[in-house]
């Protein structure tokens, strides 16, 4: 079964909670929590204060992706938030090993992100300790970009890459996924669809939701 996690960044932030729970009603599965700090990326979103004015207020699991410099700095708080994935970019660790380590200590599941650029082999090493990849299908940053061509075949090695390792990691897919193009993403070998704009900015988000988890609209 294929997962769907709304990335509130293209929410209405004056009307936060209610664009979640009509996301939740909807029939999304997760909520997906995109931390920017204008370093890491050329762009800001929002920080912990915002995850936690909405923390028990939706039932979903929070799944967090850190586009930032430092993701250390981020990991007590969202632990003590009760997130439910930590995502964090092998571009910003230094230490990847030990930040993977370090998370699913803390209870919380492990999940390394790759930009598009960024080949699988960072992952030799590390795969095994990971509950989930993100592969980005369009450079960090923004939403509403258009999906990459080129990294739909990440996802497809990454896919070969699991089978052949007899692993389990979830393949997360982010950036650009519209009813259009969701076919294909799944085709290519994601497990986890993240979308956006798609949903956020749908005059009809129950209908959208629908054909996203239908596999899309020809
Ligand atoms: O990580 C992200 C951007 O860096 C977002 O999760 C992603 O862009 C989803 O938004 P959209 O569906 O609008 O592309
Ligand atoms: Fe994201």
């Amino acid at each position: 079964m294929v997962l769907l996690s709304s990335s509130i960044l293209a929410a209405d932030f004056a009307n936060l909670l209610d664009d979640i729970l009509n996301a939740e009603r909807a029939g999304v599965d997760m909520l997906h929590i995109d931390i920017m700090d204008g370093h890491f990326v050329p762009n800001l979103s929002f920080g912990i204060p915002v995850i936690e004015s909405i923390v028990g207020k939706s039932a979903l699991p929070f799944d967090v992706h850190l586009m930032v410099d430092n993701p250390d700095e981020y990991i007590n708080d969202l632990v003590r938030l009760g997130v439910k994935n930590i995502t964090v970019h092998a571009e910003s660790c230094i230490h990847l090993d030990r930040m993977i380590n370090r998370i699913k200590e803390s209870g919380v599941r492990a999940s390394i992100a790759l930009n598009p650029s960024t080949p699988l082999t960072v992952l030799d090493y590390v795969v095994e300790l990971c509950d989930m990849v993100l592969v980005m299908t369009v450079n960090p940053g923004f939403g509403g970009q258009k999906l990459i061509p080129y990294t739909l075949d990440k996802v497809a090695d990454l896919r070969a890459l699991r089978e052949n390792k007899g692993l389990n990691f979830l393949i997360q897919v982010d950036g650009g996924i519209d009813t259009q193009n969701v076919q294909k993403v799944i085709e290519a070998g994601a497990d986890v669809i993240v979308a956006g704009t798609c949903i956020f900015k749908s005059d009809d988000m129950a209908r959208t939701v629908e054909l996203l988890k239908g596999r899309g609209a020809v």
